[in-house]
């Protein structure tokens, strides 16, 4: 509300519904009399200091008439849009409830209204039901249902494909309560802003109506019956259609602004607080590491609010090598890598002191280029191959399209090009499976295409986001073959996320590890067993060996990771450390032990 009032929009439109409102209260009991008295004397005149707005063809003052005439207005339009609203929202949920068959009818019968000229529709059913002001409410209210019916039912459409509902279509919860608990509060806030906006073009269709003269009759009369009487008269004393015309815009233009507002605010208080601030890093000035595929330093990704999910990370990719980055859900790995793809969700913000990919310098370069070498020389593998994937396309044209878009090739060349890609990723068949859709495909199968389809630009550097995550183990095995297999004859770099401390030490060169959006050590993955710092180890001790006892539970880490706006000034871990002394109220740097070994920690510095 406080923020509707600091719209000058918004306001105008709340100032105009509310001084609307305000006369549909007082109007007929101050005004009634000087409405209804008919003067011979006095008819059709203009403007005149006893009429201000005129008189109509008995010499009533259009003037009173217009105010008085404001309750009935707003009250039809009100009861117009309740019944467009509640008979759409109906019909709308009706697809959710009926069998499948009746329901596909209802959507297309909705979709068959949606395409009838609104004005035509509220006509034919005000004619079928009768001329006059109930005729008229039922026309309008039809004429609107069918909007409402369509929005409802894409929105449910959306909610319903939603893991909850899932959740509770299995525990057998009837559709009917599926509905009005689980869906119908969740679309409940557009709903209510359509119908604001459906107010002002029921006020105005109804006018419209009624200036037809198939609205409100004789001797009733609403804004757009009183232009129908004035009308006849517009040439000889054009004055009086002012007040109804005025009103009947003013109206509908309060509401109208007035709804655009509330959908406004409401899609504001969706985002973020806050406007997003770039971290402020200095450039580093040291000389850049020459074998090197990716070179971040001091890496920062900061939201509004404080909230810092990276901090100052450093990570160096060589040719041919995979570097681990291994931490706990929400340590701040998927925004490393986001940051280094340069597509960190809006508002967040990322800086580094320095960014280079293949040996170019990312922040010197402008955007069109710096899209275009990440185009051709990143490639990213995500967790879900199924949403990297475009289900209305077969997997070769998909992989085809890259090597046509980057390098120019032919339909030819890169079809051939996709089948020799997925024959590297080990795809049986791949000529066959180049022509299936990627429904057709096993998950595994599906993360080995979009390795494939990163490969098809030959990239130097890949970034995989704990792509075998949702893969059973002997399908993941497979997937970290493929992905060591074309790091070798590529040469490429990859940088591999997991939390699986595990996976990464059997596939990884090198691992990091993160913690709380730092990394707290980098070693070798053979070296993993002479981890210094407290989290590394704690991760390395709960992995189970041979001689863990499988009856107990596993060892898990006591205590919680801070979360990214709760990091404070000492080192992270030192709440579930069990070696906290008074110094870890400072934070330790990352202190290099060997050239190959470096700990964040003051127990092992
Ligand atoms: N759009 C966002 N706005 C604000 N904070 C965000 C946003 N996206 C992520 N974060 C925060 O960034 C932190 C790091 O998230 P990130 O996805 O990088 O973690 P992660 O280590 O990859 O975890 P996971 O293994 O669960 O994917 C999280 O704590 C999350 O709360």
């Amino acid at each position: 509300m406080r923020r509707l009032l600091k719209n000058p929009v918004g306001l105008l439109g709340a100032v105009i519904v509310a001084l609307m409102l305000l006369l549909a209260v007082v109007g007929p009991p101050f005004w009634e009399d000087a409405a209804n008295r008919i003067n011979p004397t006095e008819i059709s005149q203009g403007a005149t200091a006893a009429h201000w707005l005129g008189t109509d063809a008995l010499g009533r003052d259009l003037l009173a008439r217009t105010l008085v005439a404001t309750r009935l207005t707003l009250g039809l339009a009100f009861l117009a849009t309740l019944i467009g609203t509640v008979s759409g929202v109906l019909l709308g949920t009706l697809p959710q409830i009926l069998p499948r068959r009746a329901g596909r009818a209802v959507v297309a019968a909705v979709d068959l209204l949606v395409a009838f000229p609104a004005l035509l529709l509220a006509m034919f059913t005000a004619v079928v039901a009768g001329l006059g002001a109930q005729g008229a409410v039922l026309g309008i209210g039809v004429a609107l249902a069918p909007t409402f019916a369509r929005l409802t039912h894409t929105m449910t459409a959306s909610v319903a494909g939603s893991d909850y509902i899932a959740a509770a279509r299995m525990l057998r919860v009837p559709r009917r309560r599926i509905l009005t608990r689980h869906i119908l509060p969740n679309i409940a806030e557009p709903l209510i802003l359509n119908t604001a906006q459906s107010m002002g073009a029921a006020l105005l269709g109804l006018s419209a109506m009624s200036f037809l003269g198939m609205g409100v009759q004789a001797p009733s009369y609403d804004w757009g019956r009183l232009l129908n009487e004035a009308f006849g008269h517009v040439y000889v004393t054009p004055a009086v259609v002012v007040a109804p015309a005025l009103a009947v815009s003013l109206a509908g233009l309060g509401f109208m602004l007035l709804g655009d507002t509330f959908a406004k605010a409401a899609a504001h208080t969706r985002e973020p607080v806050g406007k997003p601030v770039a971290p402020e890093v200095a450039p580093a000035r040291d000389e850049p590491a020459p074998d090197a595929v990716l070179e971040v330093r001091d890496l920062t990704v900061a939201f509004p609010g404080d909230i810092t999910p990276v901090r100052q990370v450093s990570l160096t990719v060589r040719a041919g090598e995979i570097v681990g980055l291994v931490g706990e859900s929400g340590s701040g790995k998927s925004m490393t890598a986001a940051a280094i793809g340069q597509i960190v969700p809006y508002p967040g913000l990322a800086g580094s002191a320095r960014m280079r990919l293949d040996g170019v310098d990312l922040d010197a370069l402008p955007d069109s280029e710096r899209r275009k070498l990440l185009g051709s020389s990143l490639a990213m593998v995500f967790q879900d191959p199924t949403s990297s994937l475009n289900p209305a396309l077969r997997v070769g044209g998909q992989l085809a399209e890259v090597a046509t878009l980057h390098d120019g090739a032919t339909r030819t060349e890169a079809r051939a090009r996709a089948v020799e890609r997925l024959g590297t990723v080990r795809i049986k068949q791949p000529a066959d499976v180049a022509r299936r859709y990627p429904h057709e495909l096993s998950g595994g199968m599906r993360q080995r295409a979009v390795i494939a389809m990163g490969l098809m630009n030959t990239p130097r550097l890949i970034i995989a986001d704990e792509p075998t995550t949702a893969l059973d183990v002997t399908v993941q095995r497979e997937v970290l073959r493929v992905l060591r297999e074309a790091v070798d004859e590529t040469q490429a770099g990859a940088l591999f996320i997991s939390h699986d401390i595990a996976v990464v030490s059997e596939l990884c060169d090198r691992i990091a590890v993160m913690y709380a959006g730092r990394i707290v050590e980098e070693l070798p993955a053979d070296a993993l067993h002479y981890a210094r710092h407290p989290y590394t180890r704690a991760l390395v001790g709960s992995l189970p060996d041979m001689d863990t006892d499988r009856s107990g539970p596993l060892t898990t880490i006591p205590g919680r990771q801070p979360a990214p706006g709760d990091v404070g000034d000492g080192c992270a871990f030192a709440d579930r450390c069990a070696f906290v002394t008074g110094r870890c109220a400072i934070r330790p740097k990352l202190h290099a032990r060997t050239e190959e070994h470096s700990v964040a920690c003051w127990e092992v510095q």
